[in-house]
């Protein structure tokens, strides 16, 4: 194999097309496969063929001829062929996104070159990455020969290394090049003797079958794809492969934002009900989502998808001999209770009323404590924690307890104070030294807990302890074989505790056989839930008896754009060399966007403005211009507020200039994303209600110094420590909601945040003061 030639035609189908974009989908592993190895022949589309000669290989487009044409020569460009299979489709496709351009005439961007006497050079790897690797090309090889017979733009890739070598005093070999031109004529015949086969014989189900739908494939996004047959072709093998493996053990799905995990889990348990339905079983599949606003996205991803009628709006029975139900938590509990618990009675951890009460009994707690009990319980705390109690803020210090009270007390230990001596503290929690410092914060919780039942509240850590007694009776032992679920899915797993997600084991049908499968993105979770791999596995078999529990790790992004991916890459890298345990789920990740998803896309942009005046008012404008500029109605942008003043602020604004806004105070509220749909307005939410959307654009506001994180006065390490990583985490999902945009505004006088320093540095983010 000695050089690989494609055409102007062919190149253009390929850079369109989804699944060409990465190995991990089964055809564009058969392309780099192809182009690597030179196997015979490969279908790529309804006019696209592969095939090879004695020297090389071909890229046609069969019926047209054009003398526009690219030939990369792998003995020059040898290197080119060390690449893994992904990072070869890589050079691949930006090569030949550059090459379009040359054809169509149109200016390069920031990391194509165009040099003088006939040289030009594409860095296909973002700056982020930090390599030099380069393609060099020759934009008109043996040009005096060519003249004659030709009139077309062909280029010549020529190098592919670390550095500027002699740069455009290179000579360039054209041997391959020549030999790519003699051998094309039969390659173009031989090419379209495949074409003519495929069309020939494309029965229904058959092979060809596979390269129309390809070609139908052109929608900008495949998001309003429907049905499990229909989604199948689309997705990466490892996607495909989590979908229809046989669900026996506990099943982890685990990559960064916007890999279709959601997705993916859906699918897999319609296709566990259509395998039920196919060996004629009975089966019950009982599907979580985190909160009430993410259950009505997964119902609306189950009304969409589900072609067999398995799943059923509203229904509390199961009446059908296959069937799945979508439930959160609380109303799982609330049912094994057999009570109602009303909606009032709930706190609803993710919903912005409920936060500001726990905040404030949270507050109240933290007060109680100090002014009352600090004096007596001095003597057995650590000179540390009454170091961190004096020099830190309130706010931080009752925003931490209640994190302490979720992933710890509540979490882990079931409000026992025995039981949370023996817990080892939080990475970035409290910084809790002697059993005396843990008895002080238990007291605050215990206060906490006070005012919580005082206003007749719960929350579902007590209600989760409740049920969970329900189910270690010899009742639900005998019940579980008649009541218990065939199949379970979790959605969000990161955002539970421990404590929650224990309660799922006992509801499988057998003791001995764990048939869960979980979706997890530990980034998302806000705040240091101390996660890690053995810990989930543990959760869902804690006697290990179900069998080698599985994971697939997905990396392909299919949500934002590659310049998006990397902004949120060197945000939670940056997040990695703070805190070691920070999980970065951005490593390897890449984003699929084809040629022309990339077009509606622009660099991030960070604008400062003089004043927090000017800032706000220009939320709404950019966002105007936003949607201007891409198309699509307002709420396709959202508008995401940092920090709860700004947040308030940012809707009497709103009000004050009479833009149309829909405020979103609930995570994931795909209800009210389609209210402002419906109604013409722009979202405006904050960082902690945005998880589980999509939109085309975000305007992040109020990201900068002083505000993202927080700068706490008393700057005591361990509670800096945990504003940083908090703010990381917000940043990163903010960021991952986007698909094409993002625009961050900050007030000029703070300065930039450090959380975008390294995205600077390596020109992931422009930096503009207007
Ligand atoms: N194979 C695929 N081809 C095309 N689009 C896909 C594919 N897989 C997922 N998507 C799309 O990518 C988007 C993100 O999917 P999804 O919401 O399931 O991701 P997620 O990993 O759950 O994200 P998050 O963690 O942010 O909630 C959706 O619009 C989905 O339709």
């Amino acid at each position: 194999m000695k050089f690989l030639y494609l055409d102007e035609f062919s190149a253009r189908e390929l850079v369109l097309e989804r699944t060409l974009q990465s190995a991990e989908f089964p055809i564009g592993k058969s392309l780099a496969q192809f182009v690597k190895n030179g196997l015979k022949e490969i279908v790529l589309g309804a006019r696209v063929a592969g095939v090879a000669s004695s020297n090389g290989s071909y890229i046609i487009y069969s019926g047209k001829n054009t003398d526009n044409y690219i030939v990369f020569d792998y003995e020059e460009a040898r290197d080119l062929l060390q690449l893994d299979d992904n990072g070869f489709l890589l050079v691949l496709q930006k090569t030949l996104r550059f090459a379009i351009k040359l054809w169509d005439g149109n200016k390069p961007s920031a990391h194509e070159l165009v040099l003088a006497n006939g040289k030009a050079v594409v860095f296909p790897y973002p700056i982020g990455m930090q390599t030099d690797l380069r393609v060099a090309i020759e934009r008109n090889p043996d040009e005096k020969r060519r003249a004659k017979r030709e009139t077309g733009l062909a280029l010549l890739v020529y190098k592919f290394s670390n550095g500027a070598g002699n740069g455009v005093s290179e000579e360039v070999r054209t041997t391959n090049f020549r030999r790519s031109l003699e051998e094309r004529v039969g390659a173009y015949e031989y090419a379209s003797q495949v074409i003519a086969a495929v069309n020939k014989v494309a029965q229904p189900g058959e092979k060809a079958l596979a390269v129309t739908s390809l070609e139908n494939d052109r929608r900008s996004h495949a998001a309003y794809e429907a049905g499990l047959n229909a989604w199948m072709p689309l997705l990466t093998q490892k996607q495909q492969d989590f979908v229809k493996s046989r669900l026996t053990v506990p099943h982890r799905i685990e990559g960064p934002a916007g890999t279709g995990k959601t997705l993916s889990l859906v699918l897999k348990c319609l296709k566990t009900l259509e395998m039920a339905r196919d060996d004629d079983k009975d089966h019950r599949s009982l599907f979580v989502a985190h909160s009430e606003a993410t259950k009505k996205a997964i119902e609306n991803l189950f009304s969409i998808n589900d072609e067999h009628g398995f799943f059923t709006p509203i229904s509390h029975e199961f009446t059908k001999r296959q069937e799945v139900r979508v439930a959160t938590l609380q109303s799982l509990c609330s049912r094994l209770l057999h009570q109602d618990i009303s909606e009032t009675e709930l706190v609803d951890k993710d919903a912005y009323e409920s936060k500001m009460v726990q905040g404030l009994y949270a507050a109240e707690a933290v007060d109680f404590a100090m002014q009352r009990e600090l004096a007596s319980h001095k003597p057995y705390l650590s000179n540390e924690f009454i170091d961190f109690l004096s020099k830190t803020e309130k706010w931080v210090v009752a925003d931490m307890l209640q994190h302490e009270i979720s992933v710890q007390i509540k979490g882990r230990a079931g409000q026992n104070i025995e039981n949370y001596k023996k817990l080892a503290r939080l990475k970035n929690g409290f910084p809790l030294v002697t059993d005396g410092d843990k008895i002080f914060v238990f007291l605050m919780h215990e206060k906490y807990q006070a005012e919580l039942e005082n206003s007749n509240q719960y929350d579902t850590d007590d209600v989760v302890l409740s049920a969970m007694s329900q189910l270690t009776t010899p009742i639900w032992r005998r019940r579980r074989v008649r009541e218990g679920y065939d199949s379970i899915f979790v959605d969000e797993t990161h955002l539970f505790n421990v404590n929650e997600l224990s309660i799922f084991h006992r509801l499988t049908r057998a003791e001995n056989s764990q048939p869960i499968a979980y979706s997890v993105d530990r980034s998302q979770a806000l705040g240091d839930r101390g996660w890690t791999d053995s810990s989930f596995e543990h959760a869902f078999d804690p006697n290990s008896i179900a069998g080698d529990p599985l994971s697939t790790d997905v990396k392909s992004i299919f949500r934002c754009s590659p310049d998006i991916v990397n902004l949120a890459f060197s945000v939670t890298a940056s997040g990695a060399t703070l805190f070691t345990d920070f999980h970065n789920p951005m490593v390897a990740a890449q984003s699929i966007f084809t040629a022309e998803e990339e077009r509606k896309c622009e660099k991030p942009t960070a604008l400062m403005y003089a004043s927090d005046e000017l800032m706000m008012d220009a939320a709404f404008s950019r966002a105007e211009a936003i949607v201007k500029a891409i198309g699509g109605t307002k709420a396709d942008v959202a508008v995401i507020a940092f920090g709860n003043e700004l947040f308030g602020l940012l809707q009497s604004r709103a009000r004050t200039l009479g833009k149309p806004v829909e405020v979103i105070k609930s995570r994931g509220d795909l209800d009210a994303v389609n209210k402002a749909k419906v109604s013409g307005r722009f979202v405006l939410t904050a960082p902690e209600y945005v998880g589980g959307l999509e939109f085309s654009a975000v305007v992040l506001v109020g990201v900068d110094g002083g505000r993202v994180p927080p700068r706490d006065g008393g700057a005591y390490q361990d509670s800096q420590n945990y504003l940083n990583y908090a703010s990381h985490q917000r940043v990163y999902v903010a960021l991952t909601r986007a698909k094409y945009r993002v625009e961050i505004l900050g007030a000029r006088p703070r300065g930039l945040s450090p959380v975008f320093s390294s995205a600077v540095a390596s020109e992931l983010l422009t930096v503009n003061e207007v």
